[in-house]
């Protein structure tokens, strides 16, 4: 597989982009004239810089507004084309993209475009560059790849071919199916952008809310199974215009769109039968073996967990590390990260085949990490997802339970880890996203906004297909702190243990009163129900399917604990009520 990426996808200057670029593992650039413009350096510069980097130029673009229009305009637009042909042979690149006409076109007349396009390939000619005609969404006359296509055959010129964008393709809703009926020779390139289905005008869509391939909406995998069955074998390009890409670290953009690349021949290989470039086996989860909190001191946290109703389950034989247990939900609790404030650190996940696990997440680029241990102890692999927080995977899940010692022996509530909440900066949203698909082996499903006290919270949870493994990922508005991260667990009697936890001594997250009038508006409850939730600060939610009750306790430094209840077949988290949680947290002052 040859990978290949726009230049116009990343921050900085180009030079700063094509090191990232190199570094990143692509093989090819599309250089963006825009980027060269502004460029310091010569064409010839640029051109030794990407040899020097292993960088071949794949394409120069885009050149606009050429076909469709009078006579004189068109003469003006050779004489512009020339010009940049000079570039492109200074620059060493043999293909030019031209996109179909949105600004000048006024002769919507296919006999009329197709000449003025044989013409301009004519003109190439003579310098031995070629010509991949793109249809824009929003293109004059041309807005759909089959009539560019139908233009580029009846031009029928061997240096004249068509660029594919899947952006533009899927975006209108056209069938790409009809891709297998273009010759191979004839598509000259391979643009892949995924993107969210908005409902909104399609140039805005396009030139700002585009994502990486396994971040969107799209359906690549049948896209590019087309292409394959075309016979293309030509380079898979990123073109992907995104405000937030454009601001983030190049360097760390770079590889997250180098993997989104490695997922999607993964995926399609997997889906379609078709592109060879597999990976190490995906390994489904099927379960949650620990999550860890980690931090200086963890004493608040003991007591925390202590007053909840966990068992203490002893120290670890070698290292500041202790366990807490509620039926099949493990925290460990690691004294080892020297983080000032406790946060959440790492979960565990148990799977077939731990190695393929960390191999396959290797593959795709996720920096591995390493755990202290000594010789008997279990270890086990582990990489770091985009926040740090740290992934491992475990094929013996109670391996390393005999490494604790000195448990109280005290019974707990019965529980389990019902998901986990995690949140990141803006910037790193969608990285997290196709990490969790590529690497992890979750689903995306569709995004929430939850407002909160300062700005709305886009809520998306990942999640395994049977549910087993939910994880809400949260992302903070830019002004806002980041929220805290959260360990929800389940248990089949959360009244039982609000009160065992109350008569503990443990302080709740304090809900108001008008939530509780609310409540009794919105659902005619038992007023004895209603009651004891008002008395135990708990929330309630109901949908067609079954109930939800839940707590959340105070937060320690970043993180805290909820317990949840699901009677019936309730599938959600309680979504209207994370408002009056995040308002409740932000009066008790986290975050602050
Ligand atoms: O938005 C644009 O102008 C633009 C330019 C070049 C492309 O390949 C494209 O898909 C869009
Ligand atoms: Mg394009």
């Amino acid at each position: 597989m040859l990978t290949s990426i726009a230049t116009v996808c990343l921050s900085g200057g180009l030079v700063e982009k094509l090191h990232a670029c190199a570094a990143a593992g692509f093989d090819g650039v599309e250089i963006m004239d825009a980027d060269l413009i502004a460029a310091y350096e010569s064409p010839e510069e640029i051109r030794a810089l990407c040899d020097r980097l292993g960088l071949t130029i794949d394409m120069f673009q885009p050149m606009r507004d050429i076909e469709g229009v009078s006579d004189d305009v068109f003469a003006e637009n050779l004489r512009r084309a020339e010009a940049k042909f000079d570039i492109m042979q200074r620059l060493g690149t043999d293909l030019v993209l031209v996109c179909s006409n949105v600004a000048t076109a006024s002769v919507d007349d296919d006999a009329v475009a197709a000449a003025q396009l044989g013409l301009l390939a004519d003109a190439a000619a003579a310098r031995g560059i070629r010509i991949a005609y793109e249809a824009l969404a929003w293109g004059r006359y041309v807005d759909d790849y089959r009539h560019a296509w139908r233009l580029v055959e009846l031009a029928d010129r061997p240096n004249l071919g068509v660029c594919l964008d899947s952006f533009h393709i899927l975006s209108r809703g056209h069938d790409p199916a009809a891709i297998e009926e273009i010759p191979a020779e004839k598509i000259f390139f391979l643009q892949l952008a995924d993107a969210p289905r908005l409902d909104m005008d399609v140039l805005s869509w396009s030139r700002h809310h585009r994502l990486f391939p396994g971040e969107g909406d799209f359906d690549l995998t049948g896209f590019l199974a087309h292409v394959q069955r075309a016979g293309y074998t030509g380079p898979l390009s990123l073109e992907v215009f995104n405000d937030t890409f454009r601001q983030t670290d190049v360097t760390r953009t770079a590889a997250h769109a180098r993997r989104s690349l490695s997922w999607l021949a993964d995926r399609t290989a997997r889906e379609r039968g078709t592109w060879a470039d597999r990976l190490p086996e995906p390994q489904r989860a099927q379960g949650i073996d620990f999550v860890e909190i980690g931090g200086g001191d963890l004493d608040a946290v003991d007591r925390l967990l202590d007053r909840l109703g966990f068992a203490f389950r002893g120290r670890h034989r070698t290292k500041p590390v202790r366990l807490w247990t509620a039926g099949d939900a493990r925290i460990i609790l690691n004294e080892q990260l020297r983080a000032e404030r406790p946060r959440l650190s790492a979960f565990g996940l148990v799977v077939a085949d731990a190695a393929s696990a960390a191999a396959r997440a290797d593959a795709l680029g996720a920096p591995a990490v390493y755990r202290r241990s000594y010789a008997g102890e279990q270890e086990l692999p582990a990489v770091a997802s985009p926040d740090g927080t740290e992934v491992y995977w475990n094929d013996a899940p109670d391996g390393w339970l005999a490494e604790f010692e000195g448990g109280r022996g005290v019974e707990s509530f019965g529980g389990r880890v019902d998901h986990i909440n995690v949140a990141y900066p803006w910037q790193d949203f969608d990285e997290a996203v196709l990490f969790m698909t590529s690497a992890v082996g979750l689903d995306a499903e569709p995004p929430a906004d939850v407002p909160g006290p300062q700005g709305l919270v886009r809520s998306q949870v990942m999640r395994s297909r049977d549910g087993i493994v939910r994880l809400p990922m949260n992302l903070a508005p830019p002004t806002a702190p980041m929220p805290s991260r959260h360990i929800a667990i389940r248990t089949g009697d959360v009244i039982g243990v609000a009160r065992a936890a109350r008569a503990r001594g443990l302080d709740f997250l304090p809900v108001p009163d008008n939530y509780y009038d609310d409540l009794a508006a919105r659902f005619a409850l038992d007023p004895e129900l209603l009651a004891t939730l008002r008395e135990l600060d708990l929330l309630y939610d109901r949908d067609d399917a079954g109930e939800f009750i839940h707590f959340y306790t105070p937060t320690i430094g970043d993180v805290f604990l909820e317990i949840v209840e699901r009677r019936g077949g309730y599938d959600g988290y309680g979504a209207l009520n994370a408002p009056v949680r995040l308002a409740a947290q932000r009066r008790a002052g986290v975050g602050a």
